[in-house]
């Protein structure tokens, strides 16, 4: 399929490893969830090939740690610039591997070249400390050193920006990077890859490495000793397998897994901000986001109003293929993640539920789910205890603060929630007693690189963007010295 690209070859199904391009062996056909078109043949490389790629970052890792932050930045930056000067062709090709609408792919394109633009400038604040010695004669110094060698696992949802925030403080830091995108969408990896060779990335900086061996490929990551650190997006459960992996060589890990969001809307809420920030809490990139919307709870006063307006607003959207301008909801990724909604719409229906809006697959094609709301929904519901990853929002009535905010944690769950209200000592109470890492008040919109993006429990490890983010590419040295 044509994508009618400025740049036809940042249409990249080669691998990246020591600054040559691999085509490997074997292919991995890379298709179009709008349409089942094949858009190209990725190289689907070993762990042979993944170990010339750790051996690559290995080896490019002195020089590159030797250079000075300022220079590490320049070459971030002019990375970012290409970024943005080439966000059609980006957003164009991502669309096409992962299917969201059009405006969200260049809107990823935008968040993903922030965080290279955010760690180009933190990169050169990494200050040690030199503290007051315990003896007369001694000098207490600490520096910050790059940990070496990052691998990185990251998830078709977001293909641009999940790399970005995770190779951006890296490279800041003075480490090199392996990365393994998911399968189905290695070619906004590519395509990043080849303008981070633009800009100047030296030779085994920046190495991806694309194969459908997603357990081979990453067990390699986790196993192998010239790994230092191990940065992970996807799911919980293949969190827990990368954790088992890497306690082999006690390698670093920062683990963004899967959340359970709860939203909340208080009696005292302005209704209208609360329907809109549902709406971006829940349908944004389908639903398919760790950090949508899983489960609406609104307080007694407000609910009728709530759900007859949130349905309305749902019923106008527009569904279909990503690279139509007028579409809002695209496909979901894959047959599975239709056959979880599917699953999930039926059990909640089958207890009881009440449709309000869509309801069914969409006539546009076979991974076309309607956005849909549910009311009336039971007890013992799956929407309400698994991340559903798709455009169903299902509401629940409560009547108590105390009432919401235990239901609200009864999970294992703890990346992101939101509240809505207009009352002062509420919005304390709610946001200190929410189990959550991240908390929107009164938005439903809450990913910047400016802020710590992470969960709690079963949601992750350590955080991403802000201050904090380029802290896990780091290693403390302490250094006493007897003058
Ligand atoms: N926190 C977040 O941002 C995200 C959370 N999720 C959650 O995960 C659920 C499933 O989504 P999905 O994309 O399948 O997430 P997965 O966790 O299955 O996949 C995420 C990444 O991990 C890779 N992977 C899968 N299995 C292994 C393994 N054994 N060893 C190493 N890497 C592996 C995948 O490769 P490949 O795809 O090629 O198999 C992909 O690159 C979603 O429903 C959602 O709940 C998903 C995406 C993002
Ligand atoms: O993995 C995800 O779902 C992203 O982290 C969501 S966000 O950063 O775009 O909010």
């Amino acid at each position: 399929m044509s994508l009618d690209l400025a740049r036809p070859e940042l249409l990249e199904p080669r691998a990246l490893i020591a600054g040559a391009w691999i085509a490997g062996q074997n292919r991995s056909d890379v298709t179009n969830p709008a349409t089942g078109e094949v858009i190209a043949h990725a190289a689907d490389l070993t762990a042979a090939e993944m170990r010339q790629a750790i051996d690559a970052a290995h080896d490019a890792g002195p020089a590159w740690a030797a250079r000075t932050a300022r220079e590490r930045a320049d070459i971030l930056m002019r990375w970012h610039d290409l970024m943005l000067d080439n966000q059609e062709d980006l957003a164009r090709i991502l669309t096409a591997e992962m299917g969201k609408p059009i405006a969200e792919a260049r809107g990823e394109i935008a968040y993903g070249a922030s965080f290279i633009r955010w760690f180009a400038e933190e990169g050169r604040r990494v200050y040690g400390d030199i503290i007051p010695g315990h003896q007369p004669d001694k000098r207490i110094m600490v520096l910050k050193q790059p940990i070496g060698v990052v691998g990185s696992i990251t998830p078709w949802n977001f293909p641009n920006a999940m790399i970005a925030r995770k190779v951006a403080p890296a490279l800041a830091a003075g480490c090199t990077f392996v990365g393994r995108p998911a399968e189905s969408t290695p070619l906004s990896a590519t395509a990043m890859a080849r303008l981070g060779h633009e800009a100047g990335l030296p030779d085994g900086v920046l190495n991806i490495v694309t194969g459908s061996d997603s357990a081979g490929l990453g067990a390699e990551l986790c196993r192998n000793p010239k790994v230092r650190k191990l940065t992970f997006t996807g799911s919980t459960e293949v969190g827990r397998i990368l954790m088992r992996q890497c306690a082999q060589n006690i390698t670093k890990l920062s683990l963004e897994l899967g959340g359970n969001a709860p939203f909340i809307v208080f009696d005292d809420a302005d209704l209208e901000a609360a329907v809109q920030g549902a709406i971006m809490a829940k349908y944004r990139n389908g639903g398919q986001t760790c950090v949508c919307a899983n489960r609406i709870y609104v307080q007694d006063g407000l609910h009728d109003a709530f759900v007859e307006r949130l349905g309305e607003a749902v019923a106008a959207m527009k569904v279909g293929p990503g690279l139509d301008e007028t579409n809002q909801i695209g496909p979901l990724i894959d047959q599975p993640a239709m056959d979880k909604v599917q699953a999930h719409l039926d059990d909640a229906v089958g207890r009881g539920a009440r449709l309000v809006a869509g309801g069914r697959r969409s006539d546009q094609g076979p991974l076309y789910f309607e956005p849909t709301v549910l009311a009336d929904i039971q007890p013992g519901t799956r929407l309400l205890a698994e991340e559903t990853f798709g455009p169903i929002a299902p509401v629940v009535r409560f009547h108590s603060e105390t009432e919401v905010i235990a239901m609200a944690n009864a999970t294992e769950f703890g990346l992101a929630a939101y509240f809505y209200t207009r009352d002062l000592g509420r919005s304390w109470r709610v946001a200190e007693a929410l189990e959550y890492g991240i908390v929107g008040l009164n938005t439903g919109l809450i990913s910047t690189a400016e802020a710590p993006f992470g969960g709690v429990k079963a949601s992750g490890l350590g955080r991403e963007g802000s201050r904090y983010g380029i802290d896990d590419f780091l290693e403390i040295k302490y250094l006493c010295a007897a003058v």
